[in-house]
């Protein structure tokens, strides 16, 4: 049985169409990061999958609960862990205060080590909290009952780089013991470095569920490479070339090209490369190259094949200038 499945989801707002035809499974033990841009539908298809939205249609289970039958559902919100993007937890009260009432609802397995860990002022009113204090005790009433699968709204947003990284390594570990997580994110690091499967969402439709090595494998690498003497651009006609940048650096000395010097021909390039990677040396071994940079390409890029909007900035060789390389590998 999977953890979660939801099954033609659509949740219509009359103005907005916040989730159309949502399909997809998260398995035990796994990992699942939910991408989107604001706006694109994560917090929709959470609020639906916990019971609190019903779907203008569409179906799914949680834990194997039926997500529409309230009654159904409640045997699945035992074994489950909820953090949602803004916790509403009562200002007056003070973390200490929060907690117990939380291990009276839930019980309490494991708030110890979760304190030690994220460590949130348990003894100031939550009126007082930073952003990232919430979310801190947001996390560990989040885990402390030991749950089976958790669901996570934003998790580490406003947290610092050492929680985030906590966070990170807490999360592999459990996932390692069984627990199924299913979080949603703008952040791409984060996903890179956390998730097994990613699902992108744009629009309020899933564009695309996949492995997240395959979203990488796909998205290619990025090379960057500075040659001694002009390569001629047809070098680069190959299969996988994708926004290849060039520059023609004349050398010292060298104001003018000389006429042995292709038309087309570059000394440094940055391109995507989509290919195989053998075949990219083969092209290059007979040119003189001064250095060459082979890097996995940002999520970012991925990211915004997805759902429009400017690349993230790369960083341009100088004087890089465009030359058209073949379509564009859009999904
Ligand atoms: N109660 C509502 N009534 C009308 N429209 C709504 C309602 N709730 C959400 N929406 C709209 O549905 C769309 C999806 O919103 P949702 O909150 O699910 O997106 P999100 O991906 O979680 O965004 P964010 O990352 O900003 O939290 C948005 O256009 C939003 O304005």
């Amino acid at each position: 049985m999977a953890a979660i499945e939801l099954e033609g989801v659509t949740k219509d707002y009359g103005e907005v169409l916040a989730n159309d035809d949502v399909t997809f499974t998260v398995e035990r033990g796994e990992i699942f990061g939910y991408l989107g841009p604001n706006g694109a539908g994560k917090t929709t298809t959470i609020r639906t999958l916990l019971g609190f939205l019903s779907p203008t249609e569409g179906s799914g289970r949680l834990l194997g609960h039926d997500i529409t039958d309230e009654d159904d559902l409640i045997e699945a919100k035992r074994r489950l862990g909820y953090l949602p993007d803004d916790p509403a937890f009562d200002e007056t009260a003070t973390g200490r205060e929060i907690l117990e009432l939380h291990a009276s609802i839930k019980g309490d397995e494991r708030s110890a080590e979760l304190l030690e860990l994220f460590d949130p002022p348990l003894d100031r009113t939550v009126r007082e909290y930073s952003h990232g204090n919430v979310r801190k005790l947001g996390l560990v009433t989040t885990f402390m009952h030991d749950p089976d699968l958790v669901i996570l709204d934003e998790p580490t947003s406003g947290l610092d780089p050492l929680m985030q990284q906590r966070f990170a390594e807490f999360v592999r570990s459990e996932r390692d013991q069984g627990m199924t997580v299913f979080f949603s994110s703008h952040v791409l690091s984060e996903v890179r470095r956390l998730c097994d499967r990613v699902g992108i969402i744009r629009d309020g439709r899933l564009v695309t569920v996949e492995p997240v090595e395959s979203l990488l494998d796909r998205s290619g690498k990025v090379v960057r490479l500075r040659a001694a003497e002009p390569i001629p651009t047809e070098a680069l006609e190959i299969d996988g070339v994708h926004e290849l940048e060039t520059s023609l650096d004349p050398g010292e000395g060298e104001s003018e090209r000389d006429a042995t010097t292709p038309a087309t021909a570059f000394t440094e390039c940055t391109l995507t490369f989509t290919g195989d990677v053998n075949a990219l040396l083969d092209r290059l071994r007979e040119y003189r190259l001064l250095d060459l940079s082979i890097e996995e390409a940002p999520l970012e890029d991925v990211f915004m094949r997805f759902y429009g909007g400017e690349r993230s900035e790369r960083k341009p060789t100088p004087a890089a200038k465009s030359v058209p390389s073949e379509a564009s590998d859009d999904v």
